[in-house]
């Protein structure tokens, strides 16, 4: 199987923060946002992958800015790093001015899917070969997020989350 680069996976999704997806105090409600970004995610895991893909977890979510009633909201997301079966994808969200049309920084996130058959059986999915800097800072990262998730949901063992003792000694 080829190896694929992020950009192969890249998908950016723009919409608008309606009233019915508004908090009491006009700002986008944060499972309306979660649930942009799982869209978006999987999107890029299937253009990763060319497979039926699940979301396996959510690693990391950093509501950083309140997005207010009626923003653009923009989100990008990438396969950071391929495993096995499963795949990291991390989003960069922006919100656009409305005024001057630039675009800040208002969240992160990072998902995990996995590839499955029909059967719900996980399959393999291409190694991902990061290109830029951030690209590659991601992909070094990503095995400590991952052997971080497993632990905590309870599928490994501390001594075989051996990137994460490697931080501590
Ligand atoms: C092409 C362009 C046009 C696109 C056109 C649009 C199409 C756009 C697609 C739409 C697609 C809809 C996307 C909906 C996305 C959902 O909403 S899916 C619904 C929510 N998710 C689910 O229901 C999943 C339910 N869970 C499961 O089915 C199983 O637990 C899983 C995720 C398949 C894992 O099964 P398992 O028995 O644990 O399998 P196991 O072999 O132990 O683990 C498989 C891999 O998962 C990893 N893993 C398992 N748990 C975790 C965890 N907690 N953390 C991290 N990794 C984990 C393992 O480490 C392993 O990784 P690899 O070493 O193989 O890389």
């Amino acid at each position: 199987m080829n190896s694929k680069t992020p950009s192969e996976s890249k998908t950016v999704i723009t919409d608008l923060v309606l009233p019915s997806e508004t908090n009491p105090i006009g700002n986008m409600f944060g499972g309306e946002l979660l649930a942009r970004m799982d869209r978006a995610a999987s999107i890029s895991a299937r253009r990763h992958s060319r497979r039926i893909v699940v979301t396996a977890s959510v690693n990391h979510v950093a509501f950083n800015k309140m997005i207010p009633l009626g923003s653009v909201v923009t989100v990008e997301a990438h396969v950071s790093r391929a495993f096995k079966s499963s795949m990291e994808v991390f989003m960069d969200v922006w919100i656009e001015d409305r005024e001057s049309g630039m675009k800040s920084k208002a969240n992160e996130a990072i998902y995990t899917f996995v590839a499955v058959d029909e059967m719900g059986t996980p399959v393999s999915v291409p190694a991902l070969q990061p290109e830029t800097e951030l690209e590659q800072s991601r992909f070094e990262a990503a095995l400590r997020r991952k052997q971080l998730s497993l632990l905590l949901a309870g599928k490994i063992k501390p001594e075989e989350a051996t990137e994460l003792k490697a931080l501590f000694e």
